[in-house]
């Protein structure tokens, strides 16, 4: 570890100061596209203008043959568009791979003054996010970035799930960590085929209520990542970074996709993973606020005025902890109500 007073200084002679604090820009989706597909690339564009975040993909899900081309569409399409408040990003090939260092070296030395985030995957530890870091900092000095480029860690091996904290904690550049289920389940040995979402074998079931064990007895399904996006969300927040759920991989189930964000949600997640563009309104609806839960906010907060003390409004008792759950919502509806008209209008900001 670096000592406290060497944190915030540039890792290379003519890189920018590392931010003290990471910006909180509307992340309610992580959009991601091929660039090696002319078809998805082509959307790009009118895409990047619906969405919070766009990012081209280079690791998984872009086959071995493609892997120069994406790398080489993401550029090409960093250059020719404009993405105005949209943040843009990519995910690298596994720091194990052969691509990963051609990815950093050609998106940062081409495209680095454009490029808001790089997600690495497959973090294990600090140690990796100290590699990207150093890295990092060589490339935007010899590019002449003034703006650092922040990293986003996945969490997708039982060994950075064991070391969730330390990697929350590695750099200044730490943006967030995202949930990675699909590699998760299988380092973990998990008996599930899916990316993301439950599985109905998981599940309580009620007590027997006589002798036939088989009758009568209500089963519920249980949601297997709880445990992990709780730590998940801790270790950011404790960090002052941003946790995100990832992606939800049967696309054609549209009502378990908006369950599964909104508990990822509920439970502290700032935004998830679109893969493909119908999942881009669910994201949008189940990570923006309700109008009413804001309504709400705004009453308790106006009602509790200094914050201390406490309030009874509609029978239920208000004091300065339920405020502060009601300033959360509040400072994200209105980061939110700056980037979306219709919002601004549904909150009444
Ligand atoms: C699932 C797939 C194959 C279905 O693609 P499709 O073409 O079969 O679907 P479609 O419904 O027929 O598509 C309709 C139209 O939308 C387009 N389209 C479709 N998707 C997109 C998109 N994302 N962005 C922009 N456009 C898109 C598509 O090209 C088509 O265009 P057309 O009308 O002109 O013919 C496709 O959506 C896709 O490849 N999505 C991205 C997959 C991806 O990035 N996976 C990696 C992230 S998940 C992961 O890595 C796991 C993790 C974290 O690592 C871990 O848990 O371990
Ligand atoms: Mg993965």
């Amino acid at each position: 570890m670096r000592n406290p007073r060497a944190f915030l200084r540039p890792l290379a002679v003519g890189a920018p100061t590392p931010v003290a604090d990471i910006p909180f820009r509307p992340s309610r989706m992580i959009h991601f596209f091929d660039p090696s597909n002319p078809k998805m690339a082509a959307k790009v564009p009118d895409i990047a203008k619906k969405v919070d975040i766009i990012l081209g993909n280079l690791e998984d899900a872009i086959k071995i043959e493609n892997k120069e081309a994406a790398r080489q569409g993401l550029v090409d399409i960093a250059k020719a568009t404009t993405f105005g408040d949209t943040q843009l990003w990519t995910r690298i090939n596994s720091l194990d791979s052969p691509w990963a260092l051609d990815d950093l070296i050609t998106l940062v030395t081409e495209i680095g003054d454009k490029l808001d985030v790089v997600m690495v995957p497959k973090v294990e530890g600090a140690q990796d996010i100290h590699y990207v870091d150093r890295l990092l900092a060589q490339l935007e000095a010899r590019a002449g970035i003034t703006r650092p480029i922040l990293v986003h860690a996945i969490l997708e091996t039982a060994e950075g799930m064991t070391n969730v904290e330390e990697i929350a904690a590695a750099s200044p550049r730490m943006q967030g960590i995202s949930l990675g289920p699909a590699d998760l389940a299988a380092s973990r040995r998990m008996k599930t085929t899916r990316v993301g979402g439950g599985h109905p074998g998981y599940l309580v079931r009620q007590d027997p209520t006589g002798d036939d064990l088989t009758q009568g007895r209500t089963t519920y399904q249980q949601d297997l990542w709880h445990y992990t996006i709780a730590r998940m969300v801790d270790a950011c927040a404790g960090n002052d970074i941003l946790p995100f759920y990832g992606p939800f991989g049967d696309i054609k189930d549209v009502v378990a996709c908006e369950d599964q964000f909104r508990n990822a949600f509920l439970l502290g997640c700032v935004g998830a993973w679109s893969l493909h563009p119908v999942q881009i309104d669910i994201a949008k609806k189940v990570f923006s606020p309700d109008p009413a839960d804001v309504a709400h906010a705004k009453q308790v907060v106006e009602a509790m005025g200094d914050g201390s003390g406490a309030v009874m409004i509609n029978g239920k008792m208000e004091d300065d902890a339920s405020c502060k759950q009601c300033i959360v919502m509040l400072d994200l509806a209105k980061a939110l109500a700056e980037r979306d008209p219709e919002l601004a209008a549904a909150y009444d900001l």
